[in-house]
Parts: C-alpha cells; structure tokens; sequence
C-alpha cells in the first residue's frame, strides 16, 4: 500500500484554479520532490495535505486512512509533519524547547499534574528531555540545546525545523523548499541530512524545492506542477530531461 495516494484534488480561490485535479502516489520510503514554477500551486497541495485548505473535490489517503477534508491538528496527528517555506521555530524558545513542542503528540501528563508538579510531571518531562536530546544528537544540535532557537545560524535553524517535525513521530514528512536562502555548502549538508532522516528514520519525505541539484541529487521521483496542473511525473531524470519541463520553466 502507498504511504500516500492524492486522488484528483481541486481547489479554487475565486476564479483562480489553483490545484486542479492533482494526484500523486508515493511509495513508503520514497524521497519525492514537487517542482514548478513559481505560482504554480505547489504550496498549495500542501496547504491542502496538512488540512489547511480543504480540497473542493478529491480525496487524499495516508497509510491507507482517508484524511480529506480533517483539520491541521488531526492531520498532524494521523501522521504528516511538514516544515515550511520561511522558518518558522518558536524564536524566543529554546532548541531543546522547541523540539519538544513536537514531542506533545506522544507524552502525556494533566493539566493537574503539571500545575501541582505531580511525579508524572517530573517523569514524562524526564522523558521528553532525553527523546529531545537523542533527536538533537542526530542533527549535531544537542552542543546548543540551550541556545535560544533565534540564534542559531541560518541551516541550523532549518535542521531545528526538521527536528521538531520529526519529533510528531510522522508517517510523511513534507518540506517547503528547505534549501531556500541557503549557500552551496549548506544545501550539500542539508541534502545529506535529508537522505540521513530518510534511511534512519524509514520516512517518506515529500519536497518542494527550486534548486535543480537538491533536486536532482537526492529526489527518486517528480511530480511538475504548472499552472496547478500536472504536467508530468515520472523519474527524476526522465522528468527533467523532458522538454515540456524546461519549457515550463523557461516561460517559453
Ligand atoms: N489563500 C489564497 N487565496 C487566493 N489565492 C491564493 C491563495 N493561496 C494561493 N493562492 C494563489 O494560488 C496560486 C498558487 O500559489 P502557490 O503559493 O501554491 O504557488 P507555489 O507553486 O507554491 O509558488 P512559489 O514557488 O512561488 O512558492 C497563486 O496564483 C497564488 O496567488
């Protein structure tokens, strides 16, 4: 079964088409790239995956489960996690904090527990700290745990994101062009961190990105989005060598 399977997703703003009957299939474990020009709707289908738009037709399936039309949180909670185009961390927090923001889908203690500091309080946030620890480890964060997250640099902060996603614990990873704003030396990390949390994690990770090398360096296939439409998909390589992508791209 597909971790994931977009039947015919539409959905319009006013007159604007802006998906227009999307599908897609994904494989579990697939490193899956969404390409396009700009405006073509890509952050849409994912505004639509995480519940933020609700599709006006079509249906969307994780694992299998039928999640159209669920709200963000539920979503979020059925097994997607996504990072998006401008970061976006708790600035003020702590790395360690905000990693186990997203550790609050699986521990668990009252409102009363935490208020009264009961022994759950103290056990679960034992817990969280050493789940949050080990995450931060894998992305070499674990020697800045303490650092408020706006301090980080600019990759560290895109590392952080991921983490935080991952600590939901997802079935599907999406992530916003993580190389945006980023130099050449960062997106080699970024592209060996990506192909890491895949291998490490057994996850499924759908991207959008405009940068060709991330692209075609790690993406096993592509789907191409222009004007909200698919215009193709297919392997990595036979979608980009495809004419109709280039000419999409250069705007002939
Ligand atoms: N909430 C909205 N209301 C009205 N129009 C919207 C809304 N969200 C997106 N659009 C429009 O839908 C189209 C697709 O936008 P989208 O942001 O999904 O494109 P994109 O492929 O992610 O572009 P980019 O690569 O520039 O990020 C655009 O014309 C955009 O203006």
């Amino acid at each position: 079964m597909a971790m994931l399977e977009v039947k015919n997703i539409s959905i319009s703003f006013g007159g604007l088409k802006a998906v227009n009957d999307f599908s897609v299939t994904i494989e579990k474990g697939q490193l899956y790239g969404l390409i396009g020009p700009n405006g073509a709707g890509k952050t849409t289908v994912f505004n639509l995956l995480t519940g933020v738009y609700k599709p006006d037709t079509g249906t969307i399936l994780l694992d299998g489960k039928n999640i159209t039309g669920r709200s963000t949180i539920e979503i979020n909670q059925d097994g997607i996690a996504r990072t998006f185009q401008n970061i976006r961390l708790f600035k003020e927090l702590s790395v360690l904090d905000n990693v186990k923001v997203g550790l609050h889908n699986h521990f668990k203690y009252s409102t009363i527990e935490g208020i009264l500091r009961l022994p759950r309080y103290y056990k679960v946030e034992k817990q969280m700290n050493e789940r949050a620890m080990e995450l931060l480890k894998v992305f070499e964060l674990d020697s800045v745990a303490d650092y408020k997250a706006s301090n980080l640099p600019y990759g560290a902060q895109r590392k952080l994101e991921i983490a935080r996603a991952l600590a939901t614990e997802p079935k599907l990873l999406l992530l916003d062009e993580p190389a945006a704003g980023m130099n050449p030396n960062e997106t080699a990390e970024l592209m060996d961190t990506i192909r890491f949390v895949r291998d490490n994690f057994d996850m499924t990770i759908l991207l959008i990105e405009h940068d060709m090398k991330l692209v075609s360096g790690i993406c096993e296939k592509l789907t191409v989005l222009n004007f909200g439409q698919v215009l193709t998909q297919g392997d990595t390589q036979t979608v980009l060598n495809d004419h109709r992508v280039i000419t999409a791209y250069l705007g002939e």
